[in-house]
């Protein structure tokens, strides 16, 4: 049986999603989105499934950051989850003077902390159910979690589908080593890279006319410190289809010309299934019609 490491402990969102994309495979729950990385580097598992963006709070740093360094990894597949948080105290509690919960919940509940636990001091966990197990041992008051942690831990659920922002969603990655087989194209897929622009110029500009002048729509841009030096920066561009594409692959070899520093991170299905955008002369037949025809012209069949 194939196993999944996925950023836990039991009970986190990222659970529901490594189950919603792991087929019949293990779970496995990490205590770190690094350590899931890194599990599959090792070759400890076969994959592992992370939270890579949120429609309230953006980008998940540890998992871009985990992805552009080290051995290179590849996204397979993809899932969408609402967020709606449940807020999860010990049955004998008190006051609340604290809550505690990951970075992301926190910040898409700030305003239903303020109206309905004035008093209460947030507190940054490593993940919503790290923050239940944390309160189920006494060191905070209050969790703010994902619904099913109350299955998980004997905790008394004080409120439920709490949320700032309606129809909050996050997606979650599952990341293989880049030797497993890509998914086939379906006409409604994702693409990810990771480029290192040079520092002058115009060179962002650069790399994002290659996909706009294929008719490539984006899906993503990020930017996150180079970490090795300040002011340098890496994007992470996200962008419809599929690198089994001819329009797709000629986009990423022109990449590839401009930066030698771009890394593929993945192509696969959108959970979404929302279908890629396909601009007049854009198509891959126009691509492949083209290609065909400079190979005529130099085998002299055509001019
Ligand atoms: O901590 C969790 O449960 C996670 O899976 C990360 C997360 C945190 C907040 C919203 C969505 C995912």
């Amino acid at each position: 049986m194939s196993k999944i490491a996925y950023f836990g402990p039991e009970g986190t969102f990222t659970e529901q999603a490594a189950r919603l994309l792991a087929g019949d495979a293990e779970l496995i729950p990490v205590e770190t989105i690094p350590l899931a990385l890194s599990a599959v580097r090792k070759g400890e598992v076969d994959a592992a499934c992370v939270p890579v963006e949120n429609s309230v709070e953006g980008a998940v740093p540890a998992t871009l950051d985990g992805l552009a360094e080290q051995e290179p990894l590849v996204a397979s597949a993809e899932a969408l989850l609402p967020v709606r948080f449940s807020v999860l105290t010990r049955p004998d509690a008190g006051e609340i003077q604290t809550v505690a919960s990951h970075p992301h919940a926190l910040a898409q509940v700030r305003l239903w902390l303020e109206a309905n636990l004035p008093g209460a001091r947030p507190v940054a966990a490593s993940s919503t159910a790290a923050a239940a197990v944390a309160v189920l041992a006494g060191e905070f008051d209050a969790a703010v979690t994902a619904p099913v942690a109350a299955e998980h831990y004997p905790l008394r659920v004080m409120a439920t589908e709490v949320a700032d922002v309606q129809d909050a969603r996050t997606r979650f990655l599952l990341v293989r080593q880049p030797q497993h087989p890509l998914p086939e194209p379906t006409g409604a897929d994702r693409t990810s890279i990771v480029a290192a622009a040079a520092n002058r110029t115009g060179a962002l500009a650069e790399l994002l006319s290659e996909l706009a002048s294929r008719g490539i729509n984006l899906t993503r841009l990020d930017a996150r410190p180079a970490r090795s030096n300040f002011g340098e920066y890496r994007f992470f561009i996200d962008f419809e289809g599929h690198i089994a594409e001819p329009r797709i692959g000629d986009a990423l070899a022109a990449l590839r010309r401009r930066c030698r520093n771009v890394r593929f991170l993945g192509s696969h299905p959108r959970a979404d299934g929302v279908r890629s955008t396909i601009e007049p002369s854009a198509g891959n037949d126009d691509f492949v019609e083209a290609t065909d025809w400079v190979a005529a012209v130099r085998a002299g069949k055509t001019a």
